[in-house]
């Protein structure tokens, strides 16, 4: 029989795996994975954005505007950062974050800092901000690729029954 040829490139699996993720998130309006793997093609490392362990998703609203301490930025822990953090390898050197969203400056600085090399995104729907062009402009400095991915499969079918 010859084999499957439909079957996923090692970068559709991985963000498919970030995509996976973000749908943990309990952000209304933004939800965003990401997925940290080595240079084995191995996962080290999952996340998505939500409050800290410990902070109670009923008392903190997920407001976007108003008083910042009652929008949801203060306290919202990106993908990016939980990725990191949860990461079961204690050195990320040379890993590649697939995420659904371009990292902004924080997560940025922390991709740098631990020695991640390639930052793979869908969406870049913030490129207008401030804070993604300080995350473009920290890449650029520090030698962290970025390249945004255009999958083949458009959707991926996930049967749980
Ligand atoms: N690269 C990113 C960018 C944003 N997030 C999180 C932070 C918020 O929960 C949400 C963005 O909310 P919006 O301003 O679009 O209502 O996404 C992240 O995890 N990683
Ligand atoms: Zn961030």
């Amino acid at each position: 029989m010859p084999k499957r040829k439909d079957y996923l490139s090692w970068d559709e699996y991985f963000m498919g795996v970030a995509v996976l993720s973000s749908l943990r998130s309990k952000d209304p309006n933004t939800q965003v994975g990401a997925c940290i793997v080595n240079t084995d093609h191995k996962i080290v490392g999952v996340g998505y954005n939500g409050f800290p362990i410990g902070v109670d998703d009923d008392e903190i609203p997920w407001e976007r505007e108003g008083e910042w301490l009652e929008t949801k930025y203060p306290y919202v822990c990106h993908a990016e950062l939980n990725a990191i953090l949860n990461a079961i390898s204690s050195s990320l050197k040379g890993c590649t974050l697939y995420v659904g969203l371009f990292p902004c400056n924080e997560c940025a600085k922390a991709i740098i800092q631990s020695g991640i090399k390639e930052v793979v995104f869908l969406s870049d729907k913030y490129s207008e901000a401030d804070n993604t062009k300080a995350s473009k402009l920290m890449f650029d400095k520090t030698g962290v690729a970025y390249r945004q991915l255009i999958p083949q499969h458009g959707s991926i079918l996930l049967k749980l029954s």
